[in-house]
């Protein structure tokens, strides 16, 4: 059985006094039945490991530099985030991908530097509505697994996440089917390559507007493991009713 994982993505959002929340969080949910994360700014990472330390929620990054160390300005390796208190990192978010031109290559990388320093990596996914509209988004996903998983993964090193760029923040979310399809490609795809045991424990969330009122119902489709929250994940009282539909799932 793959325990759930109910994960929230801060994005460029919040600051010091956002600290509270994951304070309010963890009193909130006390000891849950699914596992529960925070992907924080760099910024408050380490805060925040210090105030999640004995609670249910851990914390991570939201992306890191595929180099360990060295001249890149601006950027955050692995180990750093480990140094932070950081147990896992997004990696290869349609935002990162979009922003920053991430080739499915470099999320490849990221991956690697990422297990080297001992992170669990949350590998995102998704087909745009160009893609969808033209039939191709298993096409799409197919290949981005394929090239931005690096071999060797395991259930310990590797998330996937599934979210179709044209329902992060915008209040669309797919039909219970279409989440189905993509999620049992993706389950096939990870035990075709991984094998049967690595390819069946690799957890495989949803993100894409999911909020307190259909994480329950979207937690019920088949290969649906979690999910990777933007917006409702801001504020401790919903993200709460999420881990709550999350671990009673
Ligand atoms: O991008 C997302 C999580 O990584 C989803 O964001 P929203 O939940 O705000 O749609």
């Amino acid at each position: 059985m793959r325990k759930k994982l109910a994960a929230g993505n801060w994005k460029m959002n919040g600051l010091q006094s956002s600290l509270g929340e994951i304070a309010a969080l963890a009193e909130m949910i006390g000891q849950p039945n699914c596992d529960v994360l925070l992907c924080t700014p760099a910024t408050l990472i380490n805060s925040a490991a210090q105030i999640a330390d004995k609670s249910a929620i851990n914390i991570g990054a939201q992306d890191c530099h595929a180099n360990e160390t060295g001249a890149h300005t601006g950027e955050i390796s692995a180990d750093m985030i480990v140094d932070a208190g950081g147990k896992y990192v997004i990696l290869g978010h349609s935002e990162r991908r979009a922003d920053h031109g991430e080739t499915d290559s470099c999320v490849r990388d990221k991956t690697r530097a990422a297990w080297a320093a001992g992170l669990t990596a949350i590998v995102c996914v998704g087909e745009t509505l160009e893609q969808r509209d033209a039939s191709n988004t298993l096409d799409i996903i197919g290949g981005q697994l394929a090239t931005s998983i690096p071999d060797k993964a395991t259930a310990e090193t590797l998330v996937v996440a599934y979210e179709p760029v044209w329902a992060i923040g915008t209040g669309l979310t797919p039909t219970l089917d279409q989440i189905g399809e993509v999620h049992d490609f993706i389950r096939a795809r990870l035990e075709r390559r991984f094998g049967e045991g690595v390819g069946r424990s690799v957890r495989v969330l949803y993100g894409g507007s999911m909020n307190p009122k259909n994480a329950a119902e979207i937690a019920t489709v088949s290969n649906v493991d979690g999910g990777l929250v933007g917006g409702a994940s801001l504020k401790a009282a919903d993200f709460a009713q999420i881990v709550d539909a999350l671990s009673n799932a």
